[in-house]
Order: structure tokens, then sequence, then C-alpha cells
């Protein structure tokens, strides 16, 4: 479903992403990586909304850069930063992206999508009243209303409660049973090593490794969690500096 090759992106002296290989099938598939490491910027460029400076990435079988209207008709993304307007309807949302989409008997479709993710009742509802779990759920409910077959997703789970973070989880799993590809970025590992079909974690634009949660788990040990992968992997701020643990711990205690 995703074909990325020696992809690249550079801001003015910076290298965001660098010479990225990956392929993704029909799978949950998870970039995971420290702050700045590029997962937003692989995302947006696997979105068309940003230009690779160099390399090739294919999604449906589109290039991004040739075919992008091609590949913005077989995606859908739901970016960290809020999709749906306040001052909407749960219903209103939804419907507005069917119209974008020109989705095909769309009242129905929209309704379809708002059960599915469990907003009927709210539906006539203003966006402003909704809960930040309910609000992520009618980002996902806009995101499908025209049926991609992946689904970009940054951060899903970013800042929900425990029951809310469980139910977009269940819809995840749901939309993949279907059929669909979810390619997302996140920071709770303990989420991606349960619920990913394979991960990536992705250090200053580079991949360190890829691999399902139990085969990289098990490289590392016995005991070891997804967290004891990612940190084997991606160097701390003083590694990055050029110091190690112990010369850090020293240099502080001088000061
Ligand atoms: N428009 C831009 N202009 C300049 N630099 C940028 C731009 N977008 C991203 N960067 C830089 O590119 C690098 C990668 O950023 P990116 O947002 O892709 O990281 P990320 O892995 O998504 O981080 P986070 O987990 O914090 O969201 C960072 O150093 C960032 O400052």
């Amino acid at each position: 479903m995703i074909e990325i090759r020696k992809l690249s992106r550079s801001f003015g002296n910076l290298i965001a992403v660098d010479n990225l290989d990956l392929s993704v099938g029909n799978e949950i598939f998870g970039l995971l990586g420290p702050n700045g490491a590029g997962k937003s910027t692989t995302v947006m460029m696997l979105t068309t909304l940003l230009k690779p400076s160099s390399g090739t990435a294919r999604v449906c079988g589109y290039d991004v850069e040739r075919d992008s209207k091609k590949v913005r008709s077989k995606i859908s993304y739901v970016p960290q930063d809020m999709a749906v307007d306040r001052k909407l309807t749960g219903r209103e949302n939804v419907q507005l992206y069917a119209k974008l989409y020109g989705v095909p008997d769309r009242n129905s479709k929209v309704e379809e999508v708002l059960e599915m993710m469990g907003l009927s009742d709210r539906a006539s509802d203003l966006v402003a009243t909704y809960s930040g779990g309910m609000r992520r759920r009618l980002e996902l409910a806009q995101a499908l209303v025209h049926e991609p077959e992946v689904l970009f997703l940054d951060e899903p789970t970013l800042g929900l409660d425990v029951s809310g973070r469980k139910k977009i989880w269940e819809h995840i799993r749901m939309l993949k049973a279907e059929g669909m590809t979810i390619f997302m970025t996140t920071h709770y590992l303990e989420e991606a090593e349960k619920y990913c079909n394979r991960v990536a974690i992705i250090d200053k634009g580079r991949i360190a490794v890829v691999g399902t949660p139990e085969n990289l788990i098990s490289s590392i040990g016995e005991d070891a969690s997804l967290n004891d992968v990612f940190l084997e992997n991606v160097k701390t701020p003083e590694e990055q500096a050029g110091f190690n643990s112990t010369q850090f711990r020293n240099l502080l205690r001088r000061r």
C-alpha cells in the first residue's frame, strides 16, 4: 500500500527525513521516534502536503508527487491539531467533508460513519460541547466518509483518558479488520506494542529498526518491552551532543 524509496526532506541545512526506505502492506503500522525525529514530515510527504526534496513514495500505487490527486482520493489524514469545526454540529462537520469529496448517497453515508464511531446520539450537538474523545471519534468519522484505503493518523490518542484511548484503538482495529491500512505516529509505546502489526523507530530522520513489536522486543531480551527497544535505538540528547551518560553525570557534579 505504501512504497517509500530513498525519501528525503530538508529544511535549509536541516535534514528532517534522510534517505528513508520502507514498505507498508495492509496492516496497522506505527512510526515511532523522539520529538523532531521526522515522523510528521514523513506523514506530510506521504499525504501530499509536503514535497520531498528527493526520492519517491507511492501510496496505493500512485506517486505522491506526480499523481497527488489520485493519492488524495485514496487516503485520509487526521492531523494532531483539531480537524473539525467547533461551531458546527458533528453531523454538519461530516456532511461538509462528504460534500468536498463528492460522496455519492451522501446523507446515508454520513449517518453510517457517525453510527460507526458511536456518535449518532450527539450528532446534532455543537462540537464545542464534545469531550476530547468524542472529538477524536468525529475526526475519524470525517476521515472515513469517502471510504479511504489508507488512513494516516498523527498521534490519534494524544491527550485522551484511558477509556477514550481504548475506544479509539477499538475503532482502529475494526477498520483494519475491514481491510483498511493504518499508518500512524505515536509516542505511546505501550499502545504501539499492543496494537501495531509492525513498527519502525526513526531517529534524526533515519530508520533505526523496523519489525513486529514481538521480534524487536525478543531481539533485546526476555523481559524487555518496546520502551527498551526504543531507548536502545534512540540517542539521548547528551549522547547526541557527544557525551556518554557517565560524562554527563560528571559534568553535572562539577557544576
Ligand atoms: N516547516 C519547517 N521548517 C523548518 N523546519 C522544520 C519544518 N517542519 C519540521 N521541521 C524540522 O524538521 C525536524 C523534524 O520535524 P517533525 O515535525 O517531522 O518531527 P516529529 O518526529 O514529527 O516530532 P514530534 O514528535 O515532536 O511531533 C525537526 O527538527 C523540525 O524542527
